[in-house]
């Protein structure tokens, strides 16, 4: 696991997003998993510049949701597919028909959730899964006590994500969906390479567990430790309870820049 504890002059997104390019560059049709929530939005930002600039196209890029509410109407401002297109397809030059997420409105959930892995295996595996994290340790929307061997399946929310999402249904906790479809922990650990950007103290005791915890259920990201290809990249806050911080500042200052 590379642990990168950001300055306060430095933009995590930026350093996800040169992983990204870097990416999309060696191939065009890189497959990326889209994660939503706040952590990801510095990245998309800052994407979405390249390609504004010129120095990046994602025309030919796939792209794999993490995870989808259930129930939530088509046109529903903060069903995930939606929040997608407008923080990251409508801001890029993203193709809107090579992004695919889990079909939260699915008659058949399970036949749905299977054909969401099968779509992922045919494009061949994601290339780079970007993630963020649940204060509670959650990726995607495997709250604690998911199967380490889940696949995508119909997931009940904690009332503690419920109660952090509810920020985005103007405060309003009932608001939030009961149940989501989610990408599991086996098909998240299944990407070639995992880029997770986590900032402020909220978020500092979840990556403790992440980064130095024992592997457990209970804190569904530690099961990244067991990924050959994770980067953890942190701003202060959210690396204030890592013991060892002093050490990954080190081993990234001595780095070649390119890597940093
Ligand atoms: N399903 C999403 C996750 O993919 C996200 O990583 C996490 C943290 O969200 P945020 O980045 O807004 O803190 O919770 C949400 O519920």
């Amino acid at each position: 696991m590379d642990v990168i504890i950001t300055t306060e002059q430095e933009n995590p997104g930026r350093i996800a997003a040169d992983a990204i390019a870097r990416l999309v560059h060696r191939n065009p049709e890189a497959v990326l998993g889209l994660a939503t929530g706040s952590s990801p939005l510095s990245i998309y930002a800052d994407l979405a510049d390249r390609v504004a600039a010129g120095t990046l196209s994602l025309a030919r890029v796939r792209g794999f949701m993490l995870d989808e509410y259930v129930g939530l109407p088509a046109d529903h401002p903060q069903r995930y597919r939606n929040v997608i297109d407008r923080d990251l397809v409508a801001c890029t030059d993203l193709d809107p028909t090579l992004v695919h997420g889990p079909d939260g409105l699915a008659e058949d959930i399970p036949a749905a959730c299977a054909a969401y892995e099968d779509a992922i295996d045919d494009a061949g595996g994601v290339d780079l899964q970007i993630l963020g994290i649940g204060v509670d340790g959650h990726i995607g929307f495997n709250e604690p006590g998911s199967s380490l061997g889940s696949r995508t399946r119909i997931k009940t929310l904690t009332r503690q994500t419920r109660q952090d999402n509810a920020r985005f249904f103007d405060g309003d906790v009932d608001a939030v969906p009961q149940h989501c479809l989610t990408q599991g922990i086996a098909t998240i650990m299944a990407a070639r390479r995992i880029v997770l950007v986590a900032t402020g103290q909220a978020k500092a005791e979840a990556v403790h567990h992440l980064v130095e915890g024992s592997i457990s259920a209970m804190w569904p990201a530690t099961v990244l430790q067991m990924h050959p290809a994770v980067t953890v990249i942190l701003d202060s806050a959210s690396a204030s309870r890592l013991q060892l911080a002093e050490y990954y500042r080190q081993t990234r200052a001595g780095k070649p820049a390119w890597q940093r």
